[in-house]
């Protein structure tokens, strides 16, 4: 009986078909030029056999001056076959680049999302790139020779068999030692990888935290840490060559030995009158390029390591992003974001973090999440964004779930400010406006103003064009988390999810904010927010207390506030006055 084909399996055989129409003409290309190059490789052999069975015999100059303008043609066909191969392999090499990079970024963006670092995240960017490099290097050449190398101990075979099988000998000498670097290598290779992600990720955490290392002089601690994942990895990078370096060089001894042996061989068979004094050289010339693929192919061993285990996670990565339904345009939201029993757990561990939660806020409402500190407010509002997603149960944006939405569909009418506001590489105005194509400069002054931000933008040396540099570093906190607002206000989405936007605001700030959430609900939008603090409670209709996992209460403010509804501002934590039925 025939077994059930997994969605994976699917997804792996969907791209693997895509590949093979990308590349298979190109592919069968490459085999039969090689297949000529490899012919034409047989130049040198032939000469040898004319020059010193006909040229030298005969005495005769103008034979000589024949054979070497035609061994010359040949050569120069052979060069161009060549030259034209390998920059074919380079092109193959870019559009492989082309093709993968675009999803394999999508990926590295995907992956700190679901636990992983972004050390590890940014692998498959590195991936594609090593790829890349692999086809431009002598590893493919020798691929593509390798099914020809039956071609010269044939001719070998055919001027002495014996010396045709000490040559098919030394064939399979060669590619037993081949299997025996790529068993050797093949664990270390993985272990190689994985240190380097390890070295990298301190890399990076150093590089992130260079005030925290500084204001408290921890250089040499963070130096040694990085040193010592960076021994590991040379350690390991260094047994790899050790053994790539060594096969090599046993190989090279071997074609060497190899070559000798025939060479005495042919001799030996000279003087019996088995064979020409030409076939000895010919028959050294062709065994050479006979085993020199092989040779080669242990020669670029690692690279051919590398490349395949970055061609492995690229196919996975592929295979990931390949398992995504189609989902098709739903019409603007408008009316109500509901949330059913959704139990939601952290992508990295599978630990639950919130479990059973249900509420609904309608258009034009606001609703507050209050709850003590890793009670799990941020994870609710991960999973009502779809950062995160659902274990069981679902969110509901009128009526369809959000996986029922387009992803870049759904984004347009979520605004979301997070915790800790991160603003990306490029101007203020690329930043609010979320990097859209076409420059809206009427919309971008339009969410700064909402955000009350747009006073500080034009007094800045370059207004809306600023830089901000990676993270937004050109900025203060309270600024950044104020153009953070104004790029989740950008384009008056339907849902605007704050996560404790007033962290880092002063009082014109919270004023600014406080008119912002007004204006979300006089359109009729949603506006979420996470508060610790509770001025932002005022503009609340609805609150939702998370404490331990689970949400204790949910109701109108008076329901839940009960006593506290206009809570002191001097108050710095809420906590809930009863669970709501
Ligand atoms: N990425 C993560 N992986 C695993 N566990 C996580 C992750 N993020 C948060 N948690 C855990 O989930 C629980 C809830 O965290 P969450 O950030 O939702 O709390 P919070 O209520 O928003 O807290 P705060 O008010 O301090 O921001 C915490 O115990 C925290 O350790």
């Amino acid at each position: 009986m025939a077994k059930p084909t997994s969605g994976k399996a699917l997804a792996e055989r969907r791209n693997d078909a895509m590949l093979k129409r990308e590349f298979k003409g190109i592919g069968v290309f490459l085999f039969w030029i090689s297949g000529i190059i490899n012919v034409l490789a047989l130049t040198g052999s032939f000469y040898m056999l004319q020059i010193y069975d006909r040229a030298l015999t005969s005495g005769s100059v103008p034979t000589l001056a024949a054979l070497s303008v035609l061994a010359l043609g040949l050569y120069l066909f052979q060069g161009v076959f060549d030259i034209i191969r390998s920059q074919l392999l380079v092109r193959i090499g870019a559009k492989i680049d082309r093709i993968l990079s675009p999803i394999a970024h999508r990926v590295s963006v995907d992956m700190p999302r679901f636990g992983f670092s972004s050390a590890e995240a940014l692998e498959r960017g590195r991936d594609v790139d090593t790829l890349r490099t692999f086809m431009g290097s002598q590893g493919p050449v020798a691929l593509f020779d390798l099914p020809w190398v039956p071609l010269y101990i044939l001719f070998v075979y055919f001027l002495h068999p014996v010396l045709g099988a000490v040559t098919l000998g030394g064939a399979v000498l060669l590619t037993l030692l081949t299997v025996w670097t790529e068993l050797k290598s093949r664990q270390l290779a993985n272990a190689v990888h994985q240190a380097n992600i390890a070295r990298s990720a301190i890399a990076d955490s150093n590089a992130r935290n260079s005030d925290i290392i500084k204001a408290m002089g921890i250089q040499d601690r963070a130096v040694h840490r990085y040193t010592k994942a960076n021994s590991e990895h040379l350690v390991l990078q260094t047994q790899v060559t050790d053994i790539t370096g060594t096969f090599s060089a046993i190989s090279r001894v071997l074609r060497m030995l190899l070559q000798s042996g025939l060479l005495g061989l042919g001799a030996y068979f000279t003087i019996h009158g088995q064979m020409s004094a030409g076939a000895i050289i010919a028959v050294s010339v062709a065994a050479s390029r006979a085993l020199a693929p092989i040779d080669m192919a242990i020669g670029n061993w690692k690279g051919m390591v590398t490349a395949r285990q970055a061609y492995k996670r690229l196919r996975e990565t592929m295979v990931a992003l390949a398992d995504l339904p189609e989902r098709i345009d739903l019409p603007a939201p408008k009316e109500s974001l509901r949330v059913e029993k959704i139990t939601v757990a952290a992508p990295s561990s599978g630990q639950v973090l919130l479990s059973e939660v249900s509420l609904e806020v309608k258009a034009g409402q606001g609703l507050a999440i209050i709850g003590p500190s890793g009670g799990g407010k941020t994870t609710l509002i991960r999973a009502l964004t779809g950062i995160w997603p659902v274990l069981r149960g679902s969110v509901r944006l009128d009526n369809a779930d959000l996986l029922q939405w387009k992803e870049e569909v759904l984004g347009r009418y979520v605004g979301y400010l997070s915790q800790e506001v991160a603003l990306m590489d490029g101007t203020i105005v690329e930043n609010i406006s979320r990097f859209a194509p076409k420059r809206d400069g009427k919309g971008v002054v339009a969410a700064a103003m909402a955000a009350g931000v747009h006073e500080l933008i034009v007094r800045l040396p370059d207004g809306y064009d600023t830089p901000l540099g990676s993270q937004g570093t050109a900025l203060s906190a309270g600024q950044r988390q104020r153009i953070g607002l104004a790029r989740a206000l950008y384009d008056d989405p339907f849902v605007v999810v704050l996560d404790e936007p007033n962290a880092f605001l002063d009082t014109e700030g919270e004023q600014a904010l406080n008119k912002a959430i007004a204006g979300i609900k006089k359109r009729g939008g949603i506006v979420i927010v996470v508060a610790h603090r509770p001025s932002v409670l005022e503009q609340m209709d609805l609150v939702a207390v998370v404490q331990a996992g689970k949400l204790t209460a949910f109701g109108t403010k008076a329901q839940v506030l009960g006593a506290q509804q206009a809570p002191e501002r001097s108050k710095p934590n809420l906590q809930p006055v009863r669970a709501a039925e």
